[in-house]
């Protein structure tokens, strides 16, 4: 990429979400992504430029630093900081503003810094892999925190049997975020049974709302009403899938041969989110297993007759294991860390200089990594162990919040990284992407925001449900067979 040849035309609206917007090649395998600020900040010009320059090496730095040892090379793509002409960034966000949703029109993409992130587009595979030429299917799936939390510190019971996504739903109905309610639980996606990973990934085709997007040869072709211009149907989604599944036509005796497609589409993805396990000496995969806590969310409309059925696990190195182990390094749940983040403010009332020696805003170096990796296990009533955890915890939020990218397209037999099923054959890779730091002065948000959602789960729940909300629940029945 020649960065003084710049030019938009050569670039191509691609997606974006609360905080950037990403822009793909027409010919090569690469994004841009750039930082967007709030409308009413694009007066304070010099400051957002500012910002930016600061938080895009941030970011590279969180990702190589931090996020990509926790979390496994193979995984993670940092990315570089590129230098972009202003006149070019100007022009592609002119070019840009008509294709983006409504709803992230909220904020506008930074033309003051000229400062981007150049990463791999994760939705393409490279050519030599694609047999005829069939372009790769890509899902992208936000999975949400997988366990429920087991920390001493909590004061409410129902968040010891609820997880928070489901909870979160009834608050994000409420307030008009969307308008039906999904029934994926993330739990049931973290927990190794083929089954309820079935069932998780069944219910976000049927809900995707903002946890899950398909794109085929790099184009979004998937995803929720407001995200997407026009409203990609299930039934669509099958046309789109049928030529990478030709068998499936004569499963099911030739009836519904639009259900085999999406089980067989499930099972890939299924397959490539346990796949990368190592094998130990009976050649099965090693297994994770979360003993702390609870494994079912009460909210799940997973059977719970079935729940006894085998003893599941997540494969060790499998991307959603590497992901739940990071999520779990908040162990002391919001409740816990809030007035751990009061005694480091406390502190830093009293010694601001030391701001820089904590690494409150970084860097993200090896330093900082250090002192997530070695905070002791109690609390001395140090500064020290209070800012530890604090880290630990905005480094479990960022794992919280972060998505999974499968992009498989159709392989020869002799092909590298083909998922084991049987016919037919595909070449994958699965991607971790949207690694940013969480803000250290978020946290008293996050406190609220907790606060907030156990409080309407409780009250909405409790009461009886409103008729139009109970119509919802009853609408979703089940669309495929379970395998
Ligand atoms: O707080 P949550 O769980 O609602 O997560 C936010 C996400 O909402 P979600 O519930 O996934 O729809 C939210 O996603 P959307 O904008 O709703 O698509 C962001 O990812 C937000 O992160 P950030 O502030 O942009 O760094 C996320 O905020 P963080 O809590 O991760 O900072
Ligand atoms: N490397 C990549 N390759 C292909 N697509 C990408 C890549 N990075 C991001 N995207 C697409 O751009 C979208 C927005 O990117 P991203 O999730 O990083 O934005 P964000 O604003 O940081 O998200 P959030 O709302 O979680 O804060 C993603 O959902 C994904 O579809």
């Amino acid at each position: 990429m020649e960065l003084d040849k710049m030019d938009e035309n050569d670039w191509k609206y691609h997606g974006e979400g609360n905080k950037s917007l990403v822009v793909s090649h027409l010919q090569h395998c690469k994004v841009l992504r750039l930082l967007k600020f709030p409308s009413e900040d694009s007066a304070h010009t010099r400051q957002t430029a500012e910002q930016a320059f600061r938080h895009i090496p941030n970011i590279v730095d969180y990702s190589k630093y931090v996020m990509k040892p926790l979390l496994g090379e193979k995984y993670v793509h940092s990315g570089e900081v590129v230098k972009l002409p202003l006149d070019f960034v100007r022009q592609l966000s002119l070019k840009v503003q008509q294709e983006r949703p409504e709803l992230r029109c909220d904020k506008v993409m930074d033309t003051f810094s000229g400062c981007g992130l150049c990463l791999p587009n994760l939705t393409q595979l490279p050519l030599h892999h694609l047999r005829d030429h069939s372009p790769p299917i890509c899902v992208e799936i936000k999975p949400k925190c997988g366990f429920l939390p087991f920390s001493r510190h909590i004061t409410k019971e129902c968040k010891r049997k609820v997880c928070r996504f489901c909870m979160h739903q009834h608050y994000k109905l409420a307030n008009g975020k969307w308008k039906r309610l999904s029934r994926y639980c993330p739990l049931d996606l973290f927990s190794g049974s083929k089954q309820r990973m079935y069932v998780a990934l069944k219910n976000l085709l049927e809900e995707p709302q903002n946890n899950l997007k398909i794109f085929k040869g790099g184009e979004l072709i998937f995803s929720c009403k407001d995200d997407a211009k026009q409203q990609p149907e299930l039934n669509d989604l099958i046309q789109h899938l049928r030529p990478y599944f030709p068998h499936s036509n004569s499963l099911y005796n030739g009836h519904q041969p639009g259900k085999a497609v999406l089980n067989e589409f499930i099972q890939v993805i299924c397959s490539a989110l346990l796949s990368g396990g190592d094998s130990n000496r009976s050649g099965e995969p090693r297994k994770v297993h979360l003993s702390e806590s609870r494994p079912h969310c009460e909210a799940s409309p997973f059977p719970r007759d079935l729940l006894r059925n085998g003893n599941h696990g997540l494969p060790k190195d499998s991307v959603l294991a590497k992901i739940l182990q990071v999520q779990m390094l908040d162990n002391l749940d919001i409740e816990g860390i809030y007035p751990l983040y009061k005694r480091v403010e406390q502190y830093l009332e009293e010694f601001p200089r030391e701001r820089n020696r904590l690494q409150i805003d970084g860097p993200y170096n090896e330093s900082f990594m250090d002192t997530v990796k070695n905070c002791p296990t109690e609390d001395d009533g140090s500064v020290e162990y209070a800012v530890g955890k604090v880290h630990q915890y905005r480094v479990a939020m960022t794992a919280k919040d972060c998505s999974v990218m499968i992009t498989f397209a159709p392989c020869e037999e002799d092909e590298e990284h083909q998922l084991n099923l049987e016919k037919p054959r595909f070449t994958y890779s699965v991607s971790i992407l949207d690694l940013d730091p969480k803000p250290y002065e978020g946290i008293p948000h996050q406190y609220k925001l907790d606060t907030k959602i156990v409080n309407y789960y409780l009250r909405s729940t409790q009461a009886p449900p409103p008729s139009s909300l109970y119509k919802e629940r009853q609408d979703c029945t089940l669309l495929f067979h379970a395998v």
